[in-house]
């Protein structure tokens, strides 16, 4: 009997062929002839999808049945990046899809292309949750991503004249298939208003909220697989809509806008993410989005507590909830409400499951980047909450001023109320004040916190804070990334390392054999030329892929100091112009990276970066040697092209700025060397590569902190080194702007008057520091070894690590092993 594979379910080359014909014809109602590449694409990602259904209902099912302990990972960002292929590694299907959809006469490349990558998030704290996803699947920890499901991501850039352009993200245009819409699952949440206290029928004090307006969250539910398990955990994005789409009576009397004011109002709500990476701007939509999607995800966690157990009194042990950085951070004071307002349960008891349930996860010691709300807007928004907070504030300085008698600053200092000047909420205060655990990403950013910002909490609660140096998944940045160096791997030590990294290390075994040393560095020159390539046909620039690849791609961000690398091109620039014979070693710089729409500044170092890529690439004396580019638009996918083509990482920040980095560690794991400072994760992924395969430079934190203590005038350093001199000279004259000697004025003189980020201070140990990158690229099997070892030891460095340490010691959770029914 001929056994007809499951069309939903089979892995067959005939079935897969058949399924992707059936989900054209069925889901997008065409037949080939008539169907675009997207069509194509849609057919195909609802064929893997089918395939991931079966994991994600026995997940669902196995949780609902058991009282597992459930991860909830709070986070107002997920940048996620394309699904297809990060889904068709876990599921294990990748080759047998991708010659389904060839022998189907499709161009499978083309059509992964077509997938609108989902923008959520702005940078490292969005792509950190996505990558925490992926590992907590991966080991199988039951866990749930709550977010917000905005209409619009993260602004696309186009560079036009070597300016940013920002346009809209419709990543939704053609519909997402990876999403399933659940309005059954819906959820109201309230603003504005007033409350009312009031005595219930026992004589119990009890304050009900009277609400402006009660707004409808709808969850979008995607399935995150596990690599090559049977776990697929949920994450839960939350869209607003108004309970009533449409007000017939005020239509009826002709009040149209009336009609469907409602409507607008609640639908603005998710409609689009802050496109702000660290400065924040404190706007109340900002405040509504952050209270919204918290609402919704705690309402859904204590529903589905109730729905396995029947009192909230051990809500705590049901759910671990993150709190990735301050937006969530209202949370402690909505789980209150709900378990005091909503469930009546005393204060005290529901404190204590406040702070059982929720942990702190700091991302940033940017003073600018911490929130705080003004009160008044805070009232206006969530009078309930204001209460209690003053309630919690209120408990909590009887604590300290209990253990501090007199110290009325340090009382002050920690309040959760910032009485100075107009008064503000500081959420930072809230989230450690309420969670029972509060870590930094890197052990230098934790160590940070200790001493100063988090300072006097540490002091209240030391036990409380622990370290959680960042990890990226390996499946989507060396699996789906690298597949050539994926495959050398596997051929060396097998395929046990895609989830236990540490094993790479048995590739140090190889770094004295020649013929790996060639294979390796093969796959690198390889993967160059594929992205010379794509930036001649997409950018018609011609990139020279025998060059040193030189990568700095992030936010744009004074702190992280891309203007420092363009001081260093200008310099190798007049280097060559003053002695034409200088033997440099060929340089392509890639630059890549968003500026917040409203940072001026980082947008000025966007220009300056473009107009030096101007002047150099159309130099004859330097062209073939230096060349500089600035790609539009980083993004994950971007990001997947460009991390193992490049030769050399730039990790440069300010040493005490940087909270981690994790695109240092997708770097080093492709192979690149870095060049970098003593700051954030920099410092580990030097202890663990080795201090001689790592080119260090710059001032040290104690060293920034004491300069800055001394008195630090940069205009020393200008007149003290002629090299840096002419350089700033030169960006002034207006050479590399067509004579205009005012474009650049802001940034020459943020750089002689303040320089708040130090670049002429660490300028010339980082010129010093390059030309030591220089000579080692010079000794081709020198660069080799250490582009091996780089990559072999950072099996630390995986999200996989740092998730076992989170469910140790933080979370206390546990693997669930989800069985497949037939
Ligand atoms: C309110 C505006 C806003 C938005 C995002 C943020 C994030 C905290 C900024 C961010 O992404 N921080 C980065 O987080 C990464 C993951 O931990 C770290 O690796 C980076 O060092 C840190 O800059 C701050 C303020």
């Amino acid at each position: 009997t001929i056994k007809v594979e499951d069309d939903r379910t089979g892995l067959s080359l005939e079935t897969l062929k058949r399924a992707i014909a059936d989900n054209l014809f069925y889901i997008q109602g065409k037949y080939p002839a008539i169907a675009t590449k997207n069509d194509f694409y849609m057919a195909l990602a609802y064929t893997v999808r089918d395939r991931l259904l079966q994991r994600w209902l026995n997940t669902t099912e196995t949780y609902l049945k058991s009282k597992v302990k459930v991860v909830c990972y709070l986070s107002a960002e997920f940048l996620m990046g394309p699904h297809l292929s990060n889904n068709l590694v876990n599921l294990g299907i990748y080759d047998q899809v991708r010659r389904a959809v060839e022998e189907s006469g499709l161009d499978f490349v083309e059509l992964r292309e077509q997938e609108e990558e989902p923008g959520l998030g702005n940078g490292g704290l969005g792509r950190l949750a996505a990558c925490y996803m992926d590992s907590l699947a991966s080991l199988e920890i039951p866990a749930i991503g709550y977010g917000i499901r905005y209409e619009f991501g993260i602004f696309d850039q186009e560079i036009r004249d070597g300016w940013q352009i920002e346009i809209t993200d419709k990543w939704l245009r053609y519909g997402n298939p990876w999403e399933i819409e659940r309005p059954e699952a819906s959820i109201d949440v309230k603003f504005g208003g007033y409350t009312q206290a009031y005595n219930d029928e026992n004589g119990h004090y009890r304050v009900r909220w009277i609400p402006d307006i009660i707004v409808k969250g709808v969850p979008y539910d995607t399935p995150i697989l596990g690599y090559k398990v049977n776990t697929a955990n949920t994450l839960r994005l939350w869209k607003a809509e108004a309970p009533e789409s449409f007000e017939f009576e005020a239509f009826n009397v002709g009040d149209y806008y009336g009609a469907v004011n409602e409507k607008v109002v609640a639908e603005n709500i998710t409609k689009v993410l802050y496109p702000n990476d660290e400065p924040i701007q404190g706007k109340q939509l900002r405040l509504q989005q952050q209270y919204f999607f918290v609402s919704c995800s705690l309402q859904d966690m204590i529903r589905l507590h109730l729905h396995r157990q029947d009192s909230l009194d051990n809500f705590h042990e049901s759910f671990a909830v993150q709190l990735n950085d301050t937006h969530p951070a209202i949370g402690v004071a909505e789980l209150m409400r709900l378990l005091v307002d909503e469930h009546q349960i005393d204060w005290d008891r529901a404190w204590q499951i406040t702070q059982n349930t929720f942990a702190y996860t700091n991302h940033t010691l940017l003073p600018e980047a911490l929130e705080k709300w003004p009160l008044s807007l805070f009232g206006r928004l969530l009078p309930r909450h204001l209460q209690i907070i003053y309630e919690i504030n209120q408990r909590f300085l009887g604590q300290v001023r209990a253990k501090y008698p007199d110290d009325h600053q340090r009382i002050a200092r920690l309040s959760l109320i910032d009485e100075s000047g107009e008064k503000y909420i500081r959420m930072a205060h809230l989230a450690s004040v309420g969670s029972h655990a509060i870590n930094g990403v890197a052990a230098l950013h934790t160590k940070l916190l200790q001493q100063d910002v988090l300072r006097d909490f540490y002091e209240l609660w030391p036990e409380k804070f622990t370290n959680k140096t960042n990890g990226v998944t390996p499946r989507r940045w060396i699996v789906v990334s690298n597949p050539k160096l994926a495959e050398l791997i596997n051929r060396k030590i097998g395929t046990n390392w895609i989830k236990h990294l540490e094993e790479l290390k048995q590739l140090e075994a190889f770094v004295e054999d020649a013929e790996f040393r060639q294979q390796w560095r093969q796959i690198k020159q390889d993967i160059k030329r594929d992205l010379a390539e794509y930036v001649k046909k997409n950018h018609a620039i011609d990139i020279n892929p025998q060059s040193l690849f030189d990568v700095q791609v992030k936010r744009i961000h004074e702190y992280k100091r891309q203007h420092l690398n363009a001081l260093y091109i200008i310099t190798l620039y007049n280097q060559i112009k003053q002695n034409p014979n200088i033997d440099v070693v060929p340089r392509t710089f890639i630059f890549g990276g968003k500026a917040a729409p409203g940072y001026f500044m980082a947008k000025l170092i966007i220009k300056l970066i473009n107009s030096v890529a101007q002047v150099v690439n159309n130099d004859p004396d330097v062209r073939e040697r230096l060349k500089v580019v600035f790609l539009p638009d980083y993004n994950v996918r971007f990001g997947q092209r460009v991390y193992p083509a490049a030769d050399l990482s730039e990790q440069i920040s300010t040493a005490g700025k940087e909270a981690s980095g994790t695109g240092n560690m997708k770097f080093s794991m492709n192979g690149a060397l870095t060049i970098g400072t003593l700051d954030g994760a920099n410092i580990e992924i030097r202890e663990e590569v080795g201090a001689e395969n790592f080119f260090l430079f710059g001032l040290t934190t104690p060293e920034v902190y004491a300069l800055k203590a001394k008195g630090y005038n940069p205009w020393d350093y200008y007149h003290a080194n002629s090299q840096l001199k002419t350089v700033i000279d030169l960006i002034s004259s207006g050479f590399f702007s067509h004579g205009d000697t005012n474009l650049f004025r802001p940034l020459v003189d943020s750089l002689l008057y303040h320089d708040q980020y130090m670049l002429f201070a660490d300028y010339q140990s980082y010129v010093d520091c390059q030309e030591q990158v220089n000579q080692a690229y010079r000794d081709e099997e020198k660069w080799t070894r250490m582009s091996i070892l780089n990559a072999v030891r950072m099996g630390k460095f995986s999200s996989d690590r740092a998730i076992r340490e989170y469910c140790q010691e933080i979370w206390n959770a546990q693997p669930v092993n989800v069985e497949m029914q037939e």
